[in-house]
């Protein structure tokens, strides 16, 4: 894996995927925190999305993982931190894609839209994807708004 410190999160569609992709890290040797919701009792994605994303961009760590229904929720929420790029991925070429291209640190996962053990693969290849650099870190640095 290329990051270790890992934090994961997400609202009321996530805690099957999570606890799945939590086991799935662990074994691999990453530490993960698991900021949750823990139950399906319906919760607002917003609420650990932040605590996920403030995470990341605060460096507290290496990347994170933010599992909602659509995803796009989480994907809204932890965008709004600048030293975050979160990417919403429906399959592993695109998880490819966004860590070679866009060097996003925070994988955002359709829980409602994509097959546990699918989630399960998404999540170790963004964990082993190494950005490209070159002409993708000159994009990449324009993304903030000025
Ligand atoms: O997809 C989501 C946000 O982008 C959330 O996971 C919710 O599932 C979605 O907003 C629907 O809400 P509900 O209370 O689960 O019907």
């Amino acid at each position: 894996m290329l990051f270790k410190k890992i934090a994961i999160g997400g609202d009321h569609a996530s805690p099957e995927y999570k606890e799945a992709i939590k086991k799935q890290l662990e074994a691999a040797g990453c530490e993960v925190t698991d900021f949750g919701t823990m139950t399906e009792e319906s919760v607002d994605y917003p609420d650990f999305a932040h605590k996920v994303a403030k995470g990341v961009n605060d460096g507290e760590f290496e990347a994170g993982i933010l599992i909602c229904g659509s995803a796009n929720g989480v994907a809204m929420t932890a965008n709004k931190y600048p030293n975050v790029r979160a990417g919403l991925c429906w399959n592993n070429e695109i998880v490819q894609l966004v860590r070679q291209h866009n060097n996003a640190n925070v994988l955002c996962i359709p829980a409602r839209f994509t097959a546990r053990q699918q989630a399960m693969a998404m999540a170790e290849t963004f964990l082993t994807t190494e950005f490209e650099g070159g002409r993708h870190e000159t994009r990449v640095s324009k993304i903030a708004c000025s």
